[in-house]
């Protein structure tokens, strides 16, 4: 079974991406599988899953726009539903919603029912390295070698299916991604109605987060650095600029559910 895995390559840290998500083929001993990186609506049309690497979301959803790339990429996620993980710059590109955007808006692919801070821990200079508890990679699993460089965080879940978050859009510098219908079995089958918390930063991630609950005032949660809805997946940091691929292997697992599930649905 073929499978072809994409990472948006406009800018950023895709190269690292594709090193690793080989090197989790390699591990999970995946055959056959392809793994390419996306420039063009062409390129991303032959894919099965996508990652949107770190980087700066402005600049990557400026040259999504410059590349006709944007609304393919709305499709990709939404309306076919395919498996997309962002990190950090691309976590970004994936919330509905995002805070401290540059004058003159930013835009959003949108796919996850979130809100995010960016930068919420500062600047460059205040990045930081942290072993993280990530309990979806199974029970004992050794922490996992964190990064985050100017990294945003998940600040509040949104309702589900709510498309433009009006309530939002009156806040200065906080854009909104515009909504989407899926259409198909398949993609009926991979929506999710909650956004399911995988990862926090200040204490092992055990709690599910129910919509519209706003969870950026309990501090007791801690940060939420690790988010998932349906077959979007998005992290705040970054597992493509460390050694260790056990979260590329995991996700691409999920993918590879994904297109089995696709292929019954006969998609
Ligand atoms: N390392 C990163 O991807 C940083 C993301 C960056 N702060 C942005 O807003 O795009």
């Amino acid at each position: 079974m073929p499978v072809t895995v994409g990472v948006l390559a406009l800018q950023g840290a895709f190269f690292e991406h594709v090193q690793l998500l080989k090197k989790a083929s390699e591990q999970e001993s995946l055959a056959g599988w392809e793994f390419i990186e996306v420039r063009t609506p062409q390129e991303l049309a032959k894919c099965d899953g996508l990652v949107l690497p770190g980087g700066e979301s402005t600049t990557m959803s400026l040259v999504a726009a410059r590349s006709n790339l944007l609304e393919p990429l709305r499709d990709f996620v939404k309306v076919h539903r395919k498996p997309v993980w962002g990190t950090c710059a691309g976590l970004i590109l994936l919330a509905e919603s995002a805070n401290k955007t540059k004058k003159g808006g930013q835009e959003l692919i949108g796919g996850l029912d979130v809100r995010v801070n960016r930068n919420h821990f500062g600047r460059q200079t205040e990045s930081f390295q942290a072993p993280l508890e990530l309990p979806f990679l199974g029970a004992g699993a050794a922490p996992f070698p964190t990064v985050f460089i100017r990294a945003p965080i998940v600040e509040r879940i949104l309702p589900h299916h709510k498309g433009i978050q009006t309530e939002e859009i009156s806040l200065e510098e906080t854009v909104v991604a515009p909504s989407r219908q899926a259409k198909g079995p398949a993609a009926e089958a991979a929506t999710a109605d909650h956004v399911e918390v995988l990862a926090t930063l200040s204490r092992p991630a055990s709690v599910i987060a129910t919509q519209g609950r706003d969870l950026s005032p309990d501090k007791e949660l801690g940060d939420i650095v690790a988010v998932q809805q349906g077959n979007v997946f998005g992290t705040s940091f970054h597992p493509e600029l460390t050694g260790d691929a056990r979260i590329h292997a995991w996700w691409l697992r999920q993918v590879q559910a994904a297109v089995l599930r696709r292929k019954k649905l006969g998609q």
